[in-house]
Formats: structure tokens, sequence, C-alpha cells
């Protein structure tokens, strides 16, 4: 699949988002792929979950499990495992940091490839990387629907991505006047409070 394939579904699942977004990691942006949208239709989240898989394959050959992180990764992760041919299992935020929980394990030496649905600055998956390493996993490549980054992102590992996109994206104290004019929406979960 090309980035406008991609994209295309994100349009078309009306997931390609304007207005005012504040990320995950704190900065603010004027578009939000809400990957939600996408993924609730199983027959878009199949397309790009399969394509997604076969670039894995491609790319670094046999992994034994995929890992995603709560919330947004487990969708694409299971879907992505189910043409992977492996089991899914994911961490989720707990004290702060990923962690496993539910009876999910690692066994010492596993092929991993940690699936997330969104890169921006890498931060969630450099977590969720470090809570498979603490597990005793061997991350052999980090994957992801888009990245927003363009490729500029560092994970620490190969990132393989269906589609890499530029956005922008503005720390709080550094909005545009067309951006700060608009009210602000949070659509993510690390800063939910139970
Ligand atoms: O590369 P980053 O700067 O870390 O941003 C991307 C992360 O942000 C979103 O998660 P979020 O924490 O908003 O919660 P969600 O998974 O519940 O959507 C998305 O699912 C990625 O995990
Ligand atoms: O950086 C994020 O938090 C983020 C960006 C985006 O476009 N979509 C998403 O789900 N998260
Ligand atoms: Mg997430």
């Amino acid at each position: 699949m090309t980035n406008d394939d991609v994209l295309d579904e994100f349009r078309a699942a009306g997931a390609l988002r304007e207005g005012h977004f504040v990320l995950s990691s704190g900065l603010h942006s004027p578009v939000f792929l809400q990957k939600n949208l996408v993924f609730m239709r199983p027959e878009r989240c199949e397309r790009l979950c399969k394509a997604l898989a076969d670039k894995i394959v491609a790319t670094v050959g046999h992994v034994d499990v995929a890992v995603s992180p709560a919330v947004g990764g487990i969708i694409p992760g299971y879907e992505t495992a189910r043409h992977l041919n492996v089991p899914s299992i994911y961490v989720e935020r707990e004290g702060g940091g990923f962690k496993f929980r539910r009876g999910f394990h690692l066994e010492p030496g596993q092929k991993v490839v940690m699936v997330e649905d969104i890169v921006t600055t890498g931060l969630s998956s450099r977590e969720c990387i470090q809570a498979i390493k603490d597990a005793g996993g061997d991350v052999v490549a980090a994957a992801c629907i888009v990245d927003r980054s363009g490729g500029k992102v560092d994970v620490g590992v190969p990132l393989i991505a269906l589609a890499s996109l530029e956005v922008p994206a503005y720390p709080a104290d550094a909005l545009p006047p067309e951006l700060a004019a608009i009210p602000i929406e949070d659509p993510g979960s690390r800063r939910l409070k139970g």
C-alpha cells in the first residue's frame, strides 16, 4: 500500500481530523488521525494490517510474537499478528509505565515485533520497547500504521511504517496564533484519570 492508499482509508473513515489536538507527547497539532474510526471496520483494519504484516516479514523475516501498547495499539497489534500467524499480547499503563498484566508474559529471547498504531515522537513506542526488554523479549523491529514524523523518529530499533507523513506539531508555548484560537481536544488515553 502507498502512503496515499493508507490515507485514503483514514479519509474514507472520517478519521483524518482537523482542529486543535493535544497529543500523547503533550505537543499540539492541527491534524489528528483518529485511528479508532478506521479500526472499527474489520475490512479496513484487515487491509492495513495485512499490508503491515507483509512489510514486517519482508523486512525482518519471522518473529515469535507481537506486543502492542494499550489502548491504540491493541486492535492493529492483534490484526497484524493474525496475518503473521503469531500470538498478540499487549502492555498497559500502570503507575506511569507500561506493564504486562492479564497473564501475558514473554519467554526469554523471544523475537518480538512491537506494533503501534500511530507514531509521533516515538515516546510510547520507546516505553513499550523498554517494557518488552524488561520482560526478556528481543525486540527485532517496531511497526506502525502511520509514522507522523516522516521517518525522523528514533525508537532504538528499525521502525517499519506502513505510511510515513510529516504532520506539524508544536510545543504548548510555541503555538501558531491560528491554532491557539481553536478549542483543544485531548483524544488519547495517556492523561485519562481512573
Ligand atoms: O509517538 P508518540 O508521541 O508517543 O505518540 C503516539 C502515541 O499516541 C497515541 O497513544 P495515546 O497515549 O494517545 O493513547 P491511546 O493509545 O489510548 O490512543 C498513539 O496510540 C501512540 O501510542
Ligand atoms: O501523537 C498522538 O498522540 C497521536 C496522533 C494521531 O494523529 N493519532 C493518535 O491517535 N495519536
Ligand atoms: Mg497509544
